[in-house]
C-alpha cells in the first residue's frame, strides 16, 4: 500500500486540525512534540506521512501531488486559485472576510470614484470589486496588520478576516461589507481522489459522521 501524505496548514489551524484527526483515529505523536525541528511524520501502521507548512504552501503541496490530502482555511483555497477538489467543510476557523474600514468610508463605496484597498488577500478583493461593477479600485498587497492601512491613510478600506471583531473595534473601524463565510476546509489532488478513491472516501465517510455528532 502506499502512504497517503497529509498537508496540514501550521499556525492557527494546526491543533484542531490534529485534534480532528485524532478523534478518527488519525494520529502520529512525533509530530504533537513543541520542541521539534522534523519537518515530515510517519505512522507506518496507518501507512500516512504528515508534514506542516505555511498555510498558502497547502494548495500547492495538494495541486502537485506532493501531498495528497491537505487542511487550510476556505481564504487560502480562494486566493491561491490551485487545481484541487475542495472536498469537505471541516466546521473549525470559522470567520468572515469582510471590506472593513472607518464608517465615513461607507459613502465612497456607495460612489463612483477610485479607492484604494489594503489587504493580504488581493486576488479576493480584486474578484470582489469586479463583480461590483461599479467601483474601479487600487489593490494595495499587505502582508499584516493591513487594519493600519486606512488608519495611516495608505488606504480607504481593507478587504481581512473578521474574526470576534476586536481587531476593528480597538482601532476605530468596522466591517462594512461582508465578501465570504470562512472556515477550514479539506482538499484533495485530483488524480489522488481517483487512484486513492477508497481509502480518501473512508476518511471522509469517518469526517462526516463525527462532524455530524458533534453538531447534535
Ligand atoms: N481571527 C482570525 N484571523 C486570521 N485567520 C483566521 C482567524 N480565525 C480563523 N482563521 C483561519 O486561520 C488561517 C490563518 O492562520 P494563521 O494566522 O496561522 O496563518 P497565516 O495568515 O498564513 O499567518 P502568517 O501570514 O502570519 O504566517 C486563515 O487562513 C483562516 O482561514
Ligand atoms: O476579528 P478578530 O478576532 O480581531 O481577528 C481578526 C484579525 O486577526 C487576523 O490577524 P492576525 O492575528 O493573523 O495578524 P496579521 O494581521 O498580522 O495577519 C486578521 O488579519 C485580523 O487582523
Amino acid at each position: 500500500m502506499r502512504y497517503l501524505t497529509f498537508a496540514l496548514a501550521k499556525g492557527r489551524l494546526a491543533k484542531k486540525t490534529l485534534a480532528l484527526l485524532e478523534q478518527i483515529g488519525i494520529t502520529c505523536e512525533e509530530m504533537k512534540d513543541p520542541d521539534t525541528r522534523k519537518l515530515i511524520f510517519v505512522n507506518e501502521e496507518l501507512k500516512m506521512k504528515f508534514f506542516l507548512s505555511k498555510a498558502t504552501d497547502v494548495p500547492t503541496y495538494v495541486e502537485y501531488g506532493a501531498a495528497d490530502i491537505g487542511v487550510v482555511g476556505k481564504d487560502t483555497i480562494l486566493e491561491e486559485g490551485r487545481n484541487l477538489y475542495e472536498v469537505m467543510d471541516l466546521g473549525f476557523g470559522k470567520c468572515r472576510m469582510c471590506v472593513c474600514g472607518p464608517a465615513s468610508a461607507r459613502e465612497l463605496l456607495k460612489k463612483n470614484e477610485i479607492i484604494r484597498v489594503a489587504s493580504k488577500y488581493p486576488v479576493i478583493a480584486k474578484d470582489y470589486f469586479n463583480n461590483r461593477k461599479h467601483q474601479t479600485v487600487e489593490i494595495i498587497k499587505l502582508n499584516g496588520s493591513v487594519e493600519l492601512a486606512p488608519i495611516v491613510g495608505l488606504s480607504e478600506v481593507i478587504v481581512d478576516i473578521v474574526e470576534t471583531g476586536s481587531t476593528l473595534r480597538e482601532n476605530g473601524l468596522e466591517v462594512l461589507e461582508e465578501v465570504c463565510p470562512l472556515s477550514a476546509r479539506m482538499v484533495v489532488n485530483q488524480v489522488s481522489l481517483k487512484m486513492e478513491n477508497e481509502r480518501i472516501h473512508r476518511l471522509l465517510e469517518d469526517l462526516n459522521r463525527l462532524i455530524k455528532e458533534e453538531n447534535k
